[in-house]
């Protein structure tokens, strides 16, 4: 089988270096042998992950109104061009030319944007909450992060959705318009009055927890409907978790707060309207999908709902003719929810944070589409990650030509609890390093599922729990090939599955056993693995060729299963050898078999 790896992973235009397209620059160091023999040369360089020269900078279209903090902080990085108001064709035609692209609620990110982007664009940065106007599944069969800014926006929302609960419940709107007109109706503009009322706040999250909060500032009953979120977290602020029927059943006012997904589409229609108090008061501060408009329509006219406040609509900007925008117990902003200065450049912040981390390499922390990885855990995990790989790398150009990897079978053996880890991030590492050697897709932590599953490898995950300190997060990690032939026998474990072992010993990657022989080699550079009769002289003579044939030696292992009986050699490798060289060292009588290893 061809191995077409090198130690660097990124595709040529591919200015950026995400994810864990982050590739791993090691300072030279030697180690020789292990079971047979042990030393090892240091070199003081610390290890680092590095984000490889560019020849020129990532550019970040920014494709709507981002704060000028943002826009400064992504302009120190990478050229920016800010183009607003594209159409879907400028778009899809300008994103071939983009590392990333920022956008905020406006602009649909669709397949057709991916497509066109024909694998360059990396990031897809959401400068704001809601990713509903980007498809997440064509993002990730692109191997496309998507980041969002999740905080900055919260208390925006929340005192949005206060400010039209208010602004409804005192008619202020229609009252402000009148005034204007010249009128003075003060006898149609009574209100109602809020303390004492029971608010249903759907979707417990962010915003519609600090919502909850300011409700009860305001002397309101906050109940609240959320299948997801922690009771405990609810009743410290005082808000009961309810039912969905019994929310809106209870509710004086209704605001909703949960993201637009498959289950929250027009959640609120006809059959739930007639569930309603009569009289009750709707805001919607979300997305306008999880309303049926028409319905909202018809409840109101048939006096169900006395009023609605609305931030948000099915489509954005509304017609002019909306009867929903129209009518006159309606009140509408036009998607103001995160419009302060203040969020609007925290947003920008966070979102240029997000992107310029991710072109660099870094896992984000606002990730949609890939698992979030928090910082402390990721320096924890570093390693692991570049063993996992390695691993991969290894256990795949080990099998022989034509035998098609189907199914690989890791385990993880670790002295923490099973929750401590989330093998996600490793497993994607491991697909990485089993695909990238044997075709030309780019695989990262977005799509290594994806990939496997679209490549018929079927990846399963073993947690052992070893007795012992959990002082690290695992002990080791192990990848098995299953129903493969192997180009090196001796990679083959007893019950028949190409087998490769290892773990991190001072903060490196090491190979600990091939098929049933134990090693100790650093994985770094290339390695030799040759399997020989164990007898004196062999490290001598393989040196000595290498040596005549200029290839610098970084390490040598040896493990046996007895003296003089057989034993894998594992040779540590700065330079690729020549076939002339791996040939010669075919020809030492001892040796019975060899492969060499690209990592
Ligand atoms: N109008 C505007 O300008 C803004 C709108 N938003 C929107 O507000 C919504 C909430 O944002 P955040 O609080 O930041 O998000 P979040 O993710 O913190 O909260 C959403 C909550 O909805 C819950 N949820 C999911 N499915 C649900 C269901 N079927 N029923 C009830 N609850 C459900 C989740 O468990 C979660 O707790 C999002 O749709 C977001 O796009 C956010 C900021 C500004
Ligand atoms: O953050 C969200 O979900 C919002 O709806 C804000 O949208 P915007 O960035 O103001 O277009």
């Amino acid at each position: 089988m061809a191995a077409s790896a090198s130690s660097t992973s990124l595709k040529p235009s591919a200015a950026s270096t995400n994810g864990l397209w982050l590739s791993q620059r090691r300072p030279l160091s030697t180690t020789f042998g292990v079971t047979a023999l042990s030393f090892r040369r240091h070199r003081d360089q610390p290890r680092r992950f590095v984000v490889l020269s560019m020849d020129a900078k990532p550019t970040i279209l920014v494709a709507e109104k981002l704060g000028e903090a943002g826009v400064k902080l992504l302009k120190e990085f990478a050229n920016v061009d800010c183009s607003y108001n594209l159409s879907p064709e400028e778009l899809c035609t300008k994103i071939s030319l983009c590392d990333a692209l920022i956008v905020r609620s406006a602009t649909k990110v669709s397949r057709e944007v991916f497509e066109s982007s024909a694998g360059r664009l990396k990031v897809v940065g959401r400068a704001g909450v809601g990713i509903d106007n980007v498809d997440l599944a064509a993002a990730t069969e692109h191997g496309c992060l998507v980041v969002n800014a999740p905080t900055a926006n919260t208390v925006a929302a929340a005192e949005h959705g206060i400010a039209l609960i208010t602004a409804m419940a005192r008619n202020i709107a229609q009252a402000d318009a009148s005034v204007k007109a010249g009128k003075w109706l003060r006898s149609k503009y009574v209100g109602v009055s809020l303390v004492g009322k029971t608010l249903a706040v759907m979707g417990f999250g962010k915003v519609g927890s600090e919502v909850a909060r300011r409700a009860k500032g305001l002397g309101m009953n906050v109940i609240a409907h959320d299948p997801y979120a922690p009771a405990d977290r609810a009743r410290a602020i005082g808000v009961e978790l309810v039912s969905f029927d019994e929310a809106i059943g209870t509710a004086d006012f209704i605001s909703l707060h949960m993201p637009l997904t498959a289950a929250t589409s027009k959640i609120l229609n006809d059959e739930t309207f007639a569930k309603m108090k009569k009289g009750v008061r709707i805001v919607n501060v979300a997305r306008g999908g999880v309303i049926d408009e028409d319905a909202l329509v018809k409840a109101i006219d048939a006096g169900i709902v006395a009023q609605a406040a609305l931030d948000v609509f099915t489509e954005e900007p509304p017609a002019k003719d909306s009867k929903l925008v129209q009518n006159e117990n309606v009140i509408a902003t036009p998607h103001l929810g995160a419009s302060t200065m203040e969020a609007q450049e925290g947003v920008a912040i966070e979102i240029a944070e997000a992107v310029v981390g991710a072109l660099k390499g870094e896992l984000a922390s606002t990730a949609v589409n890939a698992p979030m990885v928090p910082a402390q855990v990721l320096t924890e995990l570093k390693p692991y990650v570049a063993l996992s790989e390695k691993l991969g790398r290894l256990a795949v150009q080990l099998v022989a030509g034509g035998s098609g990897v189907k199914t690989v079978k890791v385990t993880y053996a670790s002295a923490r609890a099973p929750d401590d880890l989330d093998t996600r991030l490793l497993r994607a590492m491991i697909t990485k390093g089993l695909i990238e050697p044997i075709s030309s897709v780019f695989v990262n932590l977005v799509n290594a599922d994806f990939t496997a599953k679209q490549r018929g490898i079927r990846i399963t995950e073993e947690r052992v729990t070893l007795d012992g300190s959990p002082e690290n997060p695992l002990e080791l990690i192990q990848v098995q090939i299953a129903n493969v032939e192997s180009k090196f026998h001796s990679a083959m474990s007893d019950s028949g599955e190409i087998k490769v072992e290892g773990h991190v010993k001072d903060g490196v990657p090491h190979l600990t056993k091939v098929g049933s022989f134990e090693v100790d080699v650093s994985l770094e550079g290339s390695i030799i693995l040759c399997r020989q009769v164990d007898q004196p002289g062999m490290i001598g003579k393989v040196g000595s060729i290498l040596g005549e044939e200029n290839v610098n030696v970084s390490f040598m292992t040896v493990g046996r299963i007895a003296p003089r009986k057989q034993a894998v050699m594992a040779i540590g490798v700065d330079e690729e050898p020549s076939k002339a060289a791996l040939r010669r060292i075919g020809e030492i009588s001892a040796v019975e078999e060899l492969v060499y290893l690209k990592l």
